[in-house]
């Protein structure tokens, strides 16, 4: 296509949202208009299934709920009255309680104020309000959030030796939808150890974020925590932020919490509208499914040029993989389906992968997304009337053509700034792409078996480790690992038995393994 053809392409297939100032542009997207038709009778498939979960079907049929995201940004929609005061009374509790923590109405025994925030969970409870610190969060926030969002002892260490001296003055949010993760579990335990190491009591340092009568919001009642928030089990993680788990962490940040669900509103409004050129979720559902051939062929390269979202690349990692990445359709089939995101940011990519995106394997189709904002205020020029803005703007521009120059496509999304609304807009936007596209594929979206999968395992390992260090604190001498493994009812498992003793043997913590460390087979082990 000659350039005057591609700047017509572009004007036909431009989406604009007045309100929200959000452009979004596919013509970098190669389908044509046949492709564009034999999708539609799944289209319209998609819109019904999206009007009949916002009005509260079983959307989530494998665990039996209702999928609720979009009532948390207009309460109105919900269900039944219940639920819509349920959600407009804990966006005020939010707000009352940030306030009250910002002024210092609430703060902690020793401390006229709380100063920083460890905000303790996992996937969907940690990357939600991860992303939206770095965007929106002010340069200098009434309290600094910090993350503890894994089980390395070591990032733990590192996250409270960093706060040693005001350990005092910061508030822990404890995030978890099912209240029973092992990994924010196990950061809890280990903070609030830290803390009673001050002699400090942790339950008035405390916030749980969590499900009504999960074990930890019994836990969190019991302990007379802080405060405690509701999460519901009709949202699910990856969609999250914009409930407690999302809003709390902002709110108490000094984020315009009610500006961010705005902007989600006004973007679900404009992405309920079944007819797929004036509705940018399906735009971009429509160029997922072409640009992986309905099959997630190819990945998604997500390159926002503006620092401030470098995370949403690694949000939008667990929102698209975690909801498509599925074995099975909805009929029971196996279709092994997903798209493989990953991305961190423009133009500093430029200088590490995209020499592969410009000529290597061609297995993926970008996303750009714009800020026309450079920065609040005047810019510095750096050679005559030019600008570092104006350099990443040709960045970006020059990688789209360069990328499309060699049969690589791309989408463009583009915002007129980083702001609450944006930032809402783009979540939402998102979201119901997930959505849509799901139905394309036939996938549910709101389910994770395959993540069950591992933590089973996982649960299964330490278990083993369990029986195997209970049967070597009887032997007298060194055994061999087969023999171990036999004694403790695992023969088949030596290879994990193996694994689990060396872990605690660099650990020094009990287990001496002997002999050549080249032949596992060949060592002994006993007990110190
Ligand atoms: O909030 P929870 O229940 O601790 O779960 C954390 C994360 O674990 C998962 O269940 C599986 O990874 C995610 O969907 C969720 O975001």
């Amino acid at each position: 296509m000659d350039a005057r053809a591609l700047w017509q392409r572009y004007q036909n297939w431009l989406y604009f949202h007045e309100g929200l100032g959000l452009y979004l542009d596919v013509s970098r997207m190669r389908f044509d208009d046949a492709f564009v038709d034999s999708l539609r009778p799944k289209f319209d498939k998609a819109f019904a299934d999206m009007a009949q979960l916002e009005k509260g079907a079983i959307a989530n049929p494998d665990e039996n709920r209702m999928v609720g995201h979009y009532w948390l940004r207009n309460p109105d929609l919900a269900p039944t009255p219940e639920l819509t005061q349920e959600i407009v009374q804990t966006l005020e509790q939010i707000e009352a309680f940030a306030e009250k923590v910002q002024t210092g109405a609430i703060h902690p025994p020793r401390a006229s104020r709380f100063t920083d925030i460890i905000s303790i969970g996992i996937g969907g409870s940690a990357l939600g309000p991860q992303f939206v610190a770095e965007a929106l969060a002010p340069d200098f926030p009434p309290l600094k959030l910090h993350f503890i969002d894994n089980n390395d002892p070591a990032g733990i260490d590192r996250v409270i030796n960093h706060l040693r001296n005001s350990l005092a003055s910061t508030l822990v949010l404890v995030i978890s939808k099912s209240g029973g993760t092992p990994e924010p579990r196990n950061g809890m335990i280990e903070v609030k150890k830290a803390y009673a190491g001050h002699n400090l009591e942790f339950a008035q340092y405390a916030v749980a974020i969590t499900s009504v009568d999960s074990n930890l919001d019994k836990l969190a009642k019991d302990e007379g925590w802080l405060a405690r928030f509701p999460m519901y089990d009709w949202v699910g993680g990856r969609t999250s932020e914009m409930s407690a788990v999302g809003l709390v962490p902002a709110a108490l940040q000094g984020i315009d919490v009610r500006a961010m669900l705005d902007g989600a509103k006004e973007m679900d409004d404009a992405t309920r509208v079944p007819d797929v050129k004036n509705n940018p979720a399906a735009l971009l559902a429509l160029s997922w499914y072409f640009g992986g051939n309905g099959k997630g062929e190819k990945d998604m390269v997500v390159l926002p040029y503006k620092d401030s979202l470098f995370l949403f690349s690694r949000y939008l990692q667990q929102l698209v993989m975690e909801s498509l990445g599925k074995e099975k359709d909805l009929d029971g089939n196996v279709v092994h389906q997903g798209i493989a995101v990953y991305g961190n940011k423009g133009s500093t990519d430029q200088h590490a992968y995209v020499q592969q995106l410009r000529e290597g394997v061609a297995n993926f189709f970008a996303t750009f997304i714009e800020v026309l904002e450079d920065r609040q205020g005047p810019s510095t020029e750096i050679d005559p009337g030019v600008t570092s803005g104006d350099y990443l703007s040709g960045f970006l521009q020059g990688t789209r053509q360069a990328l499309y120059e060699n049969h690589r496509d791309s989408i463009t999304v583009t915002i007129p700034q980083v702001n609450p609304r944006t930032v809402g807009a783009l979540i939402a936007l998102y979201e119901r792409a997930v959505g849509l596209y799901a139905s394309l594929v036939n996938v549910n979206a709101y389910h994770q078996p395959g993540v069950e999968a591992g933590k089973k395992a996982a649960a299964s390992i330490l278990d083993l480790q369990t029986r195997v260090l209970a049967v070597l604190q009887k032997e007298k001498t060194p055994i061999s690992l087969d023999e171990l493994a036999k004694k403790a009812g695992a023969s088949e498992q030596v290879e994990a038995i193996y694994k689990i003793l060396r872990h605690i043997h660099a650990n020094q913590r009990g287990v001496v393994l002997q002999g050549d460390l080249q032949k596992p087979g060949s060592l002994t082990v006993s007990a110190s």
